[in-house]
């Protein structure tokens, strides 16, 4: 088994964001998490990667959890977290370098695979040599999604990696994903950009007031390619989303 989440339940102050969520994503699925803004995908990502503590429920990640098996468990997992968080005062390289050593990756390994994913993903090889204070959102994206990646982590975990990115690097990322995917591996990923998702999900779940309104196969999701995954996701979510609201103001 990949990750089996048993009861996850989170709420901040008196607004319950999760409600006693179960869920299993078996090894080789990308489940890619869909979801309103504000309906608590981050949030769910960040208890299943041990920065936010959920009120109740495990998380158990190829058999293991954070209580006995912290540091495993841990090494065994690439995140790319929502607000990115880099190390600017360090060049891109630096940076890749230091990650590479916390992974305690052999050096000629490091190199190499630091030389191999910054080649995939910059043209640009000085700005690899600048601060990460100077980058652009999509540059420290890209630096974000290597860092994740480097250490070849059993367990891949991606908030939102598209946004921010241009369409190159977009679909290099897409390719990227598909080919990181195997029998051994989870990609778990947030995301809004549904053009991506279809190209990279195996499994959809959409979160709604704090629970997951779907759970399945993208095959089921968009009815075996009979809908898009936009049509899809509208369907489900329309009934809930305000129509009323008046907005003839803005026409004349
Ligand atoms: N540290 C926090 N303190 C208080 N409330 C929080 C905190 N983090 C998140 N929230 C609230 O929890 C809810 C879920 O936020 P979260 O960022 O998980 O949503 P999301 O689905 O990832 O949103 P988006 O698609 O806009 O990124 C929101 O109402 C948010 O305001």
């Amino acid at each position: 088994m990949g990750i089996e989440i048993k009861g996850i339940t989170k709420a901040f102050g008196k607004k319950q964001v999760l409600q006693e969520i179960d869920l299993i994503i078996e090894k080789g699925q990308c489940y890619c998490l869909l979801g309103k803004n504000g309906v608590g995908k981050s949030t769910f990502l960040n208890c299943i990667l041990d920065l936010i503590k959920p009120d109740n429920g495990t998380v158990t990640l190829f058999n293991k959890d954070y209580t006995n098996n912290n540091l495993d468990v841990k090494q065994n997992m690439g995140a790319l977290c929502e607000d990115n968080p880099l190390i600017e005062e360090f060049t891109g390289l630096e940076y890749l370098n230091f990650v590479a050593k916390l992974y305690q990756l052999p050096l000629a390994e490091a190199e190499e695979r630091i030389k191999s994913l910054t080649s995939y993903f910059f043209n640009d090889k000085e700005s690899l040599h600048k601060n990460i204070a100077g980058y652009s959102t999509g540059m420290k994206k890209k630096i974000g999604i290597a860092a994740a990646i480097l250490h070849k982590p059993a367990v891949l975990v991606l908030d939102e990696p598209f946004t921010g990115l241009d369409p190159i690097a977009a679909q290099l990322l897409v390719q990227l994903i598909r080919s990181y995917r195997n029998t051994n591996r989870v990609i778990l990923i947030s995301s809004h950009d549904l053009n991506y998702v279809e190209r990279i999900a195996t499994h959809i779940g959409v979160l709604n007031d704090g629970q997951l309104m779907y759970n399945g196969s993208i095959q089921e999701f968009t009815m075996n390619g009979k809908n898009l995954i936009d049509q899809a996701l509208f369907q489900l979510l329309l009934p809930q989303h305000n129509t009323e609201t008046n907005i003839d103001w803005m026409l004349n």
